[in-house]
């Protein structure tokens, strides 16, 4: 039987009529959550992820204000950005969109921000106090997402091994962590596997749950997953269409032909997306609640 599709889009959509149900309670107890988005250039899918999120945020009733810098923008200029975003009270979660410039460090920008307006959980002492198990501060969208989707389709991690393939700061890593920690959505065995790891096959084939992280299309063939395996497919990865107005599609790192042996399987597109987005909204309304009951 081929793979049953995740609806990434519906279980986003749930997640943010609940955020939508938080920011009202806060509305109403007088703090209007705000979130800041910085585009530094003119990355055309920088721009479109923003705009994604910045729409998500007005359908929840988050305030956000979008800020641009030139693609010449320099790391003192960006820093400066937001430091005045950091002292702006309209503002509790701060998201400098990603990739930066070369000449703009991204490690720099992401250490300037006060941990407590750290919209995407990247900070030091927000990755920090995620390996010490303590979530209440924002947790990186990414994996976040992945761990929702994963419970509410019926994948408890929790006793499985899950096999995690890349090790970026953005998703492999803190992924790792969140499934590993004593919490909800954790308690698996993880392994990660990475560009250096020699036969990655041996891994997969025993994994119950397999994210793919690497960023490369094809990287996860059909012979690679046991049978009945549930793969979260986070690549996106642009390939040549000639036949699409845009000239490119989206596909992610596992190869269709996976779907004949998984269980479950997200699809390239309406699967993790829209939950990165959904999550950014679950921290910018944290930041707030947090920033309300004077915990910022
Ligand atoms: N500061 C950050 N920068 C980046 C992050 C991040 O979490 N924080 N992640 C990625 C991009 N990203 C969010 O910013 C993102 C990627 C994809 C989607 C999404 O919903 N995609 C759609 C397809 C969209 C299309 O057709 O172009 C889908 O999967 O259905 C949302 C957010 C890098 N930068």
């Amino acid at each position: 039987m081929p793979a049953k599709l995740i609806d990434g889009a519906a279980i986003a959509a749930e997640i943010r009529a609940e955020v939508a149900r938080e920011a009202a309670e806060l509305r109403a107890a007088g703090v209007t959550p705000g979130l800041a988005a910085i585009i530094v250039g003119d990355n055309a899918a920088s721009i479109s992820y923003v705009s994604m999120k910045t729409k998500a945020c007005a359908e929840a009733g988050i305030f956000s204000e979008t800020f641009r810098l030139p693609a010449t923008a320099t790391e003192a200029e960006v820093v400066a950005l937001i430091r005045l975003l950091n002292a702006d009270a309209r503002f509790h979660a701060i998201l400098p969109q990603l990739p930066l410039p070369p000449q703009v460090n991204e490690l720099r920008v992401i250490d300037a921000m006060d941990p407590a307006k750290d919209a995407d959980g990247l900070h030091p002492v927000n990755l920090g106090k995620l390996l010490r198990g303590e979530l209440d501060g924002a947790i990186p969208c990414t994996p976040h997402g992945v761990v929702e989707l994963l419970l509410r389709t019926g994948n408890d991690p929790a006793g499985k091994h899950v096999v995690v393939v890349g090790r970026s700061t953005l998703v492999g890593r803190p992924l790792a962590v969140l499934l590993s920690n004593k919490a909800r959505g954790g308690n698996a065995t993880v392994t990660i596997c990475h560009t250096a790891t020699p036969d990655l096959a041996e891994h997969t084939r025993r994994a119950d749950i397999i994210v793919m992280a690497a960023g490369r299309a094809g990287t996860l063939t059909k012979e690679m997953v046991k049978p009945g395996a549930v793969v979260i497919d986070v690549g996106v990865n642009r390939v040549d269409a000639p036949d699409r107005p845009s000239g490119y599609r989206l596909v992610g790192d596992a190869a269709l032909d996976v779907r004949e042996v998984a269980s479950q399987v997200t699809p390239y597109t309406g699967g993790v997306g829209p939950m990165t987005v959904a999550m950014l909204l679950v921290n910018t309304v944290r930041a707030a609640r947090r920033a309300l009951e004077g915990r910022a």
